[in-house]
């Protein structure tokens, strides 16, 4: 699906205006698209309900949403947050609402939020920028404490930023977003995802072919969105069809990253796993991934012949899963990214290993991709957690056009970023994924899609939402509390039956 930002769709509107629809008619229908979504819930009449509404247009809409909800027999209280509506087609909205409407100040709200049945959030839409007033958070947080209601927010939980998600003070907690037009980055990047609830997209007239025309370069991804990426193999096809992925993974203590990224990768079909460990690690990887063969490197020595043509026959790379990050690893580090053909992909410590030397991501002839959390972005970027968390969106981006690397930025709703400007947010996966060996089985997955050749874009974002996939299913069959990292392997099989039926 589309994500489109604040100035995006103000571009959209005006030329809606231009071709004869007016603002009026836009904020009449967003009004009406909220009061239709209380009235799809339940039986409004009687029902009490609060509409928070702020002085500009997102407020404006929440007036269309009280007159409309009054005219079905709601109770419906108005709750001026910022006083008088400002905008003009804020206070049009505002006079039309007339009589039978309680109108009361935020500061004497508070019994009104507690009593409701539906509490509507229009206090700030796509303007919002900075930080709620802290006057507001004493209302809001009672509005949360009122678990009986109908939570809902007009286009963007206030408190939320339009065009980064980020959230930097109190937000409002919404059962469900409607929102205009498109999507919005709120609606898919956290924290702001997390304080939505179900976000729905709702048109309010803008034209189709208007909408159509606009280039947009962020998309967010659902498995459906990835199944047209993966053709049918091919009934001739044999090992060497499927790609040959070289891991450079594993080390003593730390042999258990190295199988779930291999174990992954085969379940993610690779047609030849080739694992370079060093000897002490065979007798416990051997029994482990049965279906590998190995090239085995002394770690006091500089990487050999067999490591280095291991690097050349592969048609791609995975380096860093538990690879630890010793001056050996280092080597093998810059062993790849000097001689790789195949994309490569660089997780974990193969990432720490770069940290002080980012400049060494631009040494490859091949597509590289990166795949960090939040902390090893930071180690990256030289950036601080808080810089990081006030836009995802843009720190991903950043990296990514920086050093020419496809930049995965882990965590919910995981940011892939293209060189190019390229951007997708994956909306598969759940809290019980949070789990130390999660990234390696995400690394497989990546490294195995890239080795059958798949545009290393395509095979990033592709992997990221097979990967969360796996974890719906493992959260349904075994609880987010019990699933482990290694169920997750295990359900691979069965994401891939959804991709090839479809
Ligand atoms: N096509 C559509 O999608 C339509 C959307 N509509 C709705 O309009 C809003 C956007 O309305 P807008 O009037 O532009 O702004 P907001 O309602 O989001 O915000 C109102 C003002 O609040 C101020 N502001 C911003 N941040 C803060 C803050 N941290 N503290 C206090 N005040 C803040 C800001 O004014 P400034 O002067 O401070 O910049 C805003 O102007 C959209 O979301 C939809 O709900 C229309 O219905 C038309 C169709
Ligand atoms: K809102």
């Amino acid at each position: 699906m589309r994500v489109l930002t604040a100035a995006e769709i103000r571009g959209l509107e005006s030329c809606a205006v231009e071709s004869g629809v007016s603002m009026e008619t836009l904020m009449e229908n967003a009004g009406a698209e909220v009061a239709a979504a209380v009235t799809e819930k339940m039986d409004v009449t009687g029902k009490k309900t609060v509409i928070l509404c702020g002085k500009g247009n997102n407020g404006g809409d929440g007036f269309v949403a009280a007159r409309l909800l009054a005219a079905e027999g709601a109770k419906v209280t108005v709750v001026l947050m910022q006083g008088a509506p400002a905008s003009d087609l804020a206070k049009q909205a505002y006079d039309k609402m007339g009589r039978g409407i309680e109108i009361i100040m935020y500061r004497t709200a508070g019994g009104a939020v507690d009593a409701a049945d539906v509490i509507i959030d229009a206090v700030f839409g796509f303007s919002f920028h900075g930080r709620l007033p802290s006057v507001m958070e004493p209302l809001l947080a009672r509005a949360a404490e009122n678990k009986k209601a109908f939570h809902i927010s007009v286009d963007i939980p206030s408190g939320a930023v339009c065009d980064t998600g980020a959230v930097e003070g109190a937000c409002f907690k919404a059962d469900l977003t409607v929102t205009f037009t498109a999507m919005k980055p709120a609606g898919v990047v956290y924290p702001a995802a997390g304080f939505g609830g179900m976000t729905v997209v709702r048109q309010v007239g803008i034209k189709e072919e208007h909408l159509e025309m606009l280039p947009c370069d962020t998309e967010s991804v659902l498995l459906g969105n990835i199944c047209p990426l993966f053709p049918k193999r091919d009934p001739e096809g044999h090992k060497g069809t499927y790609g040959r992925l070289l891991m450079i993974c594993g080390s003593v203590g730390m042999a258990g990253a190295c199988i779930m990224a291999a174990r992954a990768a085969l379940r993610s079909g690779v047609g030849l796993l080739n694992i370079a460990i060093p000897h002490a690690l065979y007798p416990i990887l051997a029994p482990a991934v049965p279906e590998a063969i190995f090239t085995l490197y002394d770690p006091t020595e500089a990487p050999g012949e067999a490591v280095l043509d291991a690097i050349d026959k592969a048609s791609a790379c995975l380096v860093g899963c538990g690879l630890g990050t010793a001056p050996y690893a280092a080597k093998l580090v810059d062993a790849v990214l000097e001689n790789a053909h195949g994309t490569v992909v660089l997780d974990a410590d193969a990432l720490n290993i770069l940290a002080k030397t980012p400049e060494k991501l631009l040494v490859p002839q091949a597509p590289v991709i990166i795949t960090p959390h939040p902390g090893e972005m930071c180690r990256l970027n030289g950036r601080t957690m808080a810089e990081l968390r006030a836009d995802r969106l843009q720190t991903a981006r950043v990296f990514a056009q920086t050093y020419r690397v496809i930049t995965v930025l882990k965590g919910a709703g995981t940011i892939i970023a293209a060189p190019s400007g390229e951007t997708r947010v994956n909306t598969t996966g759940n809290p019980g994924m949070a789990k130390g060996g999660s990234g390696d089985v995400l690394a497989g997955i990546t490294g195995a899609l890239c080795a059958q050749n798949m545009q290393p874009f395509e095979a990033a974002y592709s992997a990221v939402c097979i990967h969360g996939a796996a974890g719906d299913l493992c959260a349904e069959a075994l609880s987010q509390h019990g699933m482990l990292p290694t169920d997750l392997i295990e359900k691979l099989p069965q994401v891939f039956l959804q991709i090839e039926g479809k």
